[in-house]
């Protein structure tokens, strides 16, 4: 439960459609954190376990992605779902989720996830904007270091009990030249550390970005393909990102050079890529990320940059350390048990964010009165006079694009309003969830 308010009620209203309303009554019962239900995929950390099941609430936990019709079933009876990076969270998938209050997704990505659908069926969506970037950004410098060295293809071969030392176009990487493509928490991270190695860092980024040390900005990105040594690609997943990098893009690069991907994997025309490998005109490629993945670790990976000459692959694990894991299990987590028990919205990826101060312990009377609506003109009015017969005693709102989120703490002497007051708002034509926490 949380410390922030007093008692914490969840009552959640139906959310059948948009313009729905509801006037079934249901009866408000003092919030019991064993209600709410958590389901976890992708091996979330056990330390967001912990977090919320310390906070009250029944965890279900995979360590596996599910296929859409068991995940379909699965969210029909869930207030919270956590996900990393494979699980799509669409439209058809989120309509079945008739609870769903929030979303954490334990990654920075969050192209999985319809945030334009949740938000409009008032689920509040966060993530962890920074906590893997360093691992990246790490797994990038090491990448950078075995493709100069050929390092992959000289281990497979002591492997495979085969000698053979070479020299031929390996070299080291002080003076080469890195350019970054997306200078944002990674980009910026990777361009430090390559700096520190002796590299030159030039960058491209559709924003116009600080350079950090020594690193310039580039005005496109055919000049950062046409000058760098190694390129890295640190952009997210949009409609302007995908196949980015394509046959041309590949053959503007320097002979020779290298590419790295840990962003994703749409951003990359792998069948390009791999022509381009194999006929020499890359010296290699690190690919962390594709265009599909696996749902669950085993056999089975096929690609076309299998056994394509000195390129790296690797199952999606820039952002998987146990330092990166368990920062972001705790702050997502955190965040799911703020949401939930005292309506704060900080962070939120695809909500406006609110928060109010927490109610003292000691305050026996006042309520909180949590409501997402559509933003159009007049619902605050609505609210505003529905709660005029009360003492409010804080509240604030905001929007972001077509939904508003709106907080209020209201004193009711007669515990018989608190159903009065929530079945009124939600009520509203332009209502979509109105939760009541006592
Ligand atoms: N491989 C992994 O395990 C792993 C781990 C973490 C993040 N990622 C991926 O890396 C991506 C980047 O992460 P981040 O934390 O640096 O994100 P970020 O938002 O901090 O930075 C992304 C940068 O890309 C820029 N950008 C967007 N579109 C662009 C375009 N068309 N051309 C050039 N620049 C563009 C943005 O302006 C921004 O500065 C994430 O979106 C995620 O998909 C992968
Ligand atoms: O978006 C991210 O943070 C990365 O792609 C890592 O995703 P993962 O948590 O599924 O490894």
């Amino acid at each position: 439960m949380s410390e922030s308010i007093k008692v914490a009620s969840v009552p959640i209203s139906r959310r059948d459609s948009f313009n729905a309303r509801d006037t079934h009554t249901r009866y408000l019962k003092p919030f019991d954190s064993g209600d709410i239900k958590v389901l976890l995929l992708e091996n979330v950390s056990p330390k967001a376990v912990e977090i919320l099941k310390k906070a009250g609430y029944q965890v279900d936990s995979y360590t596996k992605a599910l296929d859409k019709a068991t995940l379909i079933e699965k969210i029909k009876d869930v207030h919270a779902v956590g996900i990393r990076s494979k699980t799509r969270l669409t439209e058809e998938v989120l309509s079945h989720a008739h609870k769903l209050l929030t979303i954490g997704c334990f990654c920075i990505g969050t192209n999985q996830v319809d945030l334009g659908y949740a938000a409009s069926r008032g689920i509040c969506v966060f993530n962890s904007p920074f906590s893997n970037s360093r691992s990246v950004a790490e797994l990038v410098i090491a990448e950078i270091i075995l493709l100069a060295r050929q390092l992959g293809d000289r281990s497979r071969e002591m492997h495979d009990g085969v000698w053979n030392k070479v020299s031929k176009k390996c070299y080291e990487i002080r003076g080469k030249t890195l350019g970054i493509v997306g200078y944002g928490h990674i980009g910026t991270q990777l361009g430090v550390l390559a700096e520190s190695l002796g590299m030159n860092v030039i960058w491209y980024d559709i924003l116009p970005v600080m350079p950090i040390g020594m690193s310039k900005a580039a005005d496109s990105l055919d000049e950062v393909l046409g000058t760098a040594d190694f390129v890295s690609l640190h952009v997210p997943e949009t409609p302007e990102t995908k196949n980015m990098i394509g046959a041309r893009e590949l053959a503007l690069m320097k002979e020779g050079s290298y590419l790295i991907n840990a962003s994703r994997g749409t951003v990359v025309d792998i069948d390009a890529l791999a022509v381009s490998l194999k006929s020499g005109h890359l010296g290699g490629a690190a690919i962390d990320v594709y265009p599909a993945e696996p749902l669950a670790n085993g056999p089975g990976f096929e690609s076309a940059l299998r056994n394509c000459p000195n390129t790296l692959l690797t199952p999606h694990i820039g952002g998987s350390t146990e330092e990166a894991q368990r920062m972001i299990g705790v702050e997502v987590a955190t965040a799911i048990t703020k949401f939930v028990d005292s309506g704060a919205s900080i962070n939120a990826v695809n909500f406006a964010e609110c928060d109010l101060r927490a109610i003292p312990s000691t305050d026996m009377t006042t309520v909180r009165i949590v409501n997402v609506h559509q933003n159009v003109p007049g619902v605050l009015r609505q609210i505003n006079n529905i709660l005029a017969n009360y003492n409010v005693n804080k509240q604030i709102s905001d929007s972001k694009g077509d939904v508003a989120y709106f907080m209020a703490d209201v004193t009711v002497d007669d515990p018989k309003h608190i159903g009065t007051i929530y079945e009124q708002v939600r009520a509203i034509q332009e209502n979509i969830i109105t939760r009541v926490l006592f």
